[in-house]
């Protein structure tokens, strides 16, 4: 990969806080990540997941190492980019679109020109009859997919979730799974995406990037060629098993389960 063409991270570093006070939350990491890679990142809680998303995003600054993001170094917060946290945080007092088209609003884009890919979004995410709604009136999923086409309506090249997906039920959070992955089969854009979750892990991504608890360090990288697209029926590939297995076996390892929940 060239240092242009997508996310470069080359001993990246965080400590928070000096002195007796400091917390070292990422240990020095290496990771490449190739324009239109769907990437996820799984590990246990403090494991600097959020650090690593703030720092490729530019949120926070980095202690040490090279960060490059589309061939830039990082060094203030990069704007070509969609963020999708945990919880949507929409605005109460306007409608869906409206929430879509404050992402337009706030970078002083023109909304006439954003209009059509707003609608085709909230199409994609399956609320085209509930753009004139306000947030009061949507489920927690829909609240959600809202987001996401907030997340993509200025057309960004890189979309970062830090567990998007974390705060709805089981249900829901499989259908978003299922349509997250159309919706990135038909833009291919680059995705970073957070979890705790092995299994969303494994059926999202082209790559799971394993963490070890704090200080985190990336312990191993694992590329699923499960076909796409990885339907219900995914959870049965004997590649699905192998990887979420793998993934088990190494927070075992690092004492992240206790051996008394593995089967
Ligand atoms: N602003 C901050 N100041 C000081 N320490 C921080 C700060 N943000 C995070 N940390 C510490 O850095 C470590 C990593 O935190 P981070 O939020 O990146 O982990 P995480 O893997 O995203 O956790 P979770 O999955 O629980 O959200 C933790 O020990 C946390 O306490």
């Amino acid at each position: 990969m060239t240092a242009s063409s997508g996310i470069s991270i080359r001993g990246v570093s965080k400590v928070y806080g000096q002195g007796e006070r400091a917390t070292t939350a990422l240990a020095p990491i290496d990771l490449d990540i190739e324009p239109g890679e769907f990437v996820a990142i799984v590990g246990p809680s403090g494991c600097g997941k959020s650090t690593l998303l703030r720092l490729i995003t530019g949120l926070v600054p980095r202690t040490g190492g090279e960060l490059t993001v589309f061939g830039k170094s990082v060094t203030a917060p990069v704007t070509d980019i969609g963020i999708v946290f945990q919880q949507p945080i929409l605005l109460e007092w306007r409608n869906v679109l409206e929430n879509v088209l404050f992402q337009i609003d706030m970078r002083g884009l023109d909304r006439a020109r954003y209009l059509p890919k707003a609608m085709e979004l909230l199409k994609a995410v399956g609320l085209e009859d509930f753009a004139d709604r306000r947030p009061y009136e949507l489920s927690g999923g829909m609240r959600q997919r809202a987001s996401i086409a907030r997340g993509l309506v200025h057309e960004p090249p890189l979309l970062m979730m830090d567990e998007p997906f974390g705060a709805l039920d089981a249900l829901t959070r499989e259908q978003m799974r299922i349509d997250l992955e159309r919706l990135w089969m038909e833009t291919r854009k680059t995705v970073v995406f957070i979890t705790h979750s092995i299994d969303e892990a494994v059926l999202l991504a082209d790559r799971v990037v394993v963490m070890s608890p704090r200080p985190g360090r990336i312990e191993t990288i694992m590329t699923i060629d499960i076909p796409r697209p990885r339907g219900l029926g995914a959870r049965k590939d004997p590649r699905f098993v192998a990887a979420t297995d793998a993934i088990t076996e190494i927070f075992l390892e690092r004492g992240v389960f206790s051996a008394g929940g593995h089967g």
